[in-house]
């Protein structure tokens, strides 16, 4: 395997503390960074660097973490534009639209899906992502389910069985047979092509899951192996927090409405709060109060959420503009939240730094410093690093 010597690193973020200025970032600056195959070897100051196969100067730039977007939907056909327009001028989200991605899903063929998802990741990449989540919940049913985590393997080991997205509408007057048909056959057939379980727990949306069936579909999921997420407190305040915490899921989601217990109960726990700004912003909805969340010792990452219905983005970057705008976090704090913050999420210690012994996973960014990130929304800074 050989090494790469990346040098003319101006500043880079490297996400120890102990390495570099001592923040939560660890902010070095002129640093240089050895890439052994797929992995960091050697990180410091560049005029200490070790010898290398090859080299690599990056004339200045800014370096960080390779973004971890730890929620996103990306096995979909269609889009859902006319939605997102009659929601700006105040149409409610309730979920329901989800049907019409579900019929445009199973509608296309292995191929299309493949070559959509495959261009999602890629525009993700361009744009500084290195690591994706990537849930199932456009199929519904045992095969489209079970196709859609087989193609989501295909790109990324993060694989979430979501078959408790909505209830299809098919099921809508015997909910109980959806549940046991996600918690059986489908979770069967679902299980060797995922790592994690999902559920839209939210009373706020007749389309979505009671606390009841959500836990009913997360207990189902572990006893099959899988780890826990939960979509939860979207819509208003409810149980998917405190569900979250109780099963002691890696992440519970959104946590768009918090009430004082859901953010104690968070704080005290092993439970991440992942926080999903596009989808205030694409669904004009209340930010969630990030600053408190951090101030309470609660650990926060950020994602994308992408996705055709509640935000159709796949920036990172754009989610950290409107977290340090919108949610009090600084340009440092959201940083650490979409790096190092949505690997906890994910529960990957490989990912969101730039140590030795970590993924190589390098984001590098056309500025000289991460803030310019927060500073220049809208602006294509930010790019993964392509060493092949
Ligand atoms: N809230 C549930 N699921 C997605 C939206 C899915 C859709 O509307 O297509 C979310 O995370 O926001
Ligand atoms: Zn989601």
């Amino acid at each position: 395997m050989s090494t790469t010597l990346v040098t003319g690193i101006g500043e880079l973020a490297t996400g120890d503390p102990a390495l570099g200025d001592g923040s939560a970032l660890g902010l070095l600056s002129d640093a240089a960074v050895v890439v052994d195959g797929d992995h960091v070897a050697w990180v410091g100051p560049a005029r200490l660097a070790p010898d290398a196969d090859h080299r690599r100067d990056l004339g200045g730039r800014a370096v960080v973490p390779g973004f971890v977007d730890s929620h996103s939907h990306l096995v979909f056909a269609g889009d859902r534009a006319a939605e997102f327009a009659a929601r700006m001028s105040g149409t409610p989200y309730d979920g329901g639209g989800i049907a019409t991605s579900v019929a445009a899903t199973r509608a296309a063929t292995d191929e299309e899906l493949r070559g959509l998802l495959a261009a999602r990741v890629a525009e993700m990449r361009a744009q500084g992502t290195t690591t994706v989540e990537v849930k199932s919940g456009y199929g519904l049913t045992v095969e489209d389910e079970a196709r859609a985590l087989r193609l989501a393997r295909e790109v990324t080991a993060e694989t979430t069985f979501l078959g408790a997205h909505v209830v299809p509408a098919e099921y809508a007057d015997r909910r109980e047979d959806y549940v046991a048909l996600v918690t059986g056959p489908m979770l069967q057939a679902c299980a060797p092509h995922a790592r994690w379980v999902d559920v839209f727990c939210e009373p706020h949306s007749a389309h979505a899951f009671t606390a009841d069936e959500a836990r009913e579909v997360l207990l189902a999921g572990r006893a099959a192996g899988l780890e826990l997420r939960v979509h939860g407190n979207q819509l208003g305040h409810g149980p998917g927090v405190q569900l979250a915490v109780e099963l002691g899921a890696a992440s519970v989601d959104h946590c768009t409405y918090l009430t004082d217990a859901d953010v104690d109960a968070l704080a005290g726990s092993a439970t991440v709060a992942t926080l999903l700004p596009g989808v205030e912003f694409s669904t004009r909805s209340p930010w969630p109060d990030g600053r408190r969340l951090l101030d309470t010792g609660v650990s926060v990452a950020l994602a994308t959420d992408c996705n055709p219905g509640t935000c159709y983005s796949s920036s990172v970057p754009f989610m950290l503009a409107l977290a340090v705008r919108e949610m009090g976090l600084t340009p440092a704090e959201a940083l650490h939240a979409a790096t190092a913050g949505s690997a906890k999420a994910l529960r990957r210690n490989d990912i969101g730094r730039v140590t030795v012994g970590s993924r190589a996973d390098l984001t590098v960014l056309d500025a000289p410093s991460y803030l310019h990130l927060v500073y220049r929304p809208g602006v294509p800074l930010a790019r993964a690093l392509d060493l092949g």
